[in-house]
């Protein structure tokens, strides 16, 4: 027998992260112990209350914040306990990032906003500006300020941005909130395309559609993970309560 599906196709892991958090006399450990591993092709889900964690977490996995402990490496390279500087450009390389603030800055076009999360690339962008308008159905929206566009529209420029560099890993914070149900088909449908080409794809989200269209499921309480094996009643828990 083989022991299980070898890791050389996982793309994005968490081990033991912990983010602790003080605001004056306040004390938060918003992570206890959390890991995760996401392979190629896959589509997590991950689910929890409100404070559970789950903003922190995928801002950790971005490496748009630091764990406090624990480890973080995408496309097999540390992105966690670096200079931001070099956190930011492991990012544009390798991590799409579509937040619940959005990614698109005012002041540039949804062409130009595109663009520039390409300039970080190194050659040719696999894919250009317009097809990836193209594809969100933005193609005669190009030259628009973000601004200029309705909420369904800015969230699915930002996911041409989130895809601009054809990412490795794909991180994204509530992509379907509020929008429409033919937008929100549209945005989960691109992520199940991405993901068949063999993007990792990890999404926060309260939507019963996203998290029925997951491979995975994990479940934060408390800062704590558990997974939820789709299709099985077993339950295995991914976390490790610090003492
Ligand atoms: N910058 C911060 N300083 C102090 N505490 C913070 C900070 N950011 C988050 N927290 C705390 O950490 C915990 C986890 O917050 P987080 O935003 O990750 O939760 P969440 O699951 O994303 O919640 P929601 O679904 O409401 O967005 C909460 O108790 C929150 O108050």
């Amino acid at each position: 027998m083989t022991a299980g599906p070898s890791d050389d196709d996982v793309v994005l892991a968490a081990r033991e992260l912990y983010r602790f958090y003080r605001a004056g006399e306040e004390e938060t450990l918003a992570l206890r112990g959390v890991s995760l591993r996401v392979r190629q092709g896959e589509t997590v889900a991950v689910v929890g209350p409100s404070g559970a964690g789950k903003s922190t977490l995928l801002a950790c996995l971005a490496g748009l914040d630091e764990p406090s402990g624990g480890e973080v490496r995408v496309a097999g390279v540390r992105i966690s306990h670096r200079p931001e500087t070099e956190r930011s450009r492991l990012r544009a390389r390798h991590v799409g990032v579509l937040l619940q603030s959005r990614n698109l800055l005012p002041h540039l076009t949804v062409h130009g906003n595109i663009r520039l999360a390409q300039h970080a690339l190194r050659g040719r962008p696999a894919v250009t500006a317009d097809a990836l308008l193209e594809q969100v159905g933005l193609g005669r929206r190009a030259g628009a300020l973000p601004r200029q566009l309705s909420g369904g529209e800015l969230a699915r420029a930002g996911l041409a941005v989130a895809l601009a560099n054809s990412p490795a890993v794909l991180l994204a914070d509530e992509p379907t909130g509020e929008l429409d149900g033919h937008t929100e088909q549209l945005v989960l449908r691109m992520l199940r395309d991405r993901a068949a080409d063999g993007c990792a794809v990890l999404i926060v989200t309260h939507s019963t559609e996203a998290v029925r269209g997951a491979d995975r499921v994990i479940t934060l309480n408390d800062g704590r993970a558990h997974e939820e094996h789709k299709g099985t009643a077993h339950t295995k828990e991914h976390s490790h309560v610090l003492h």
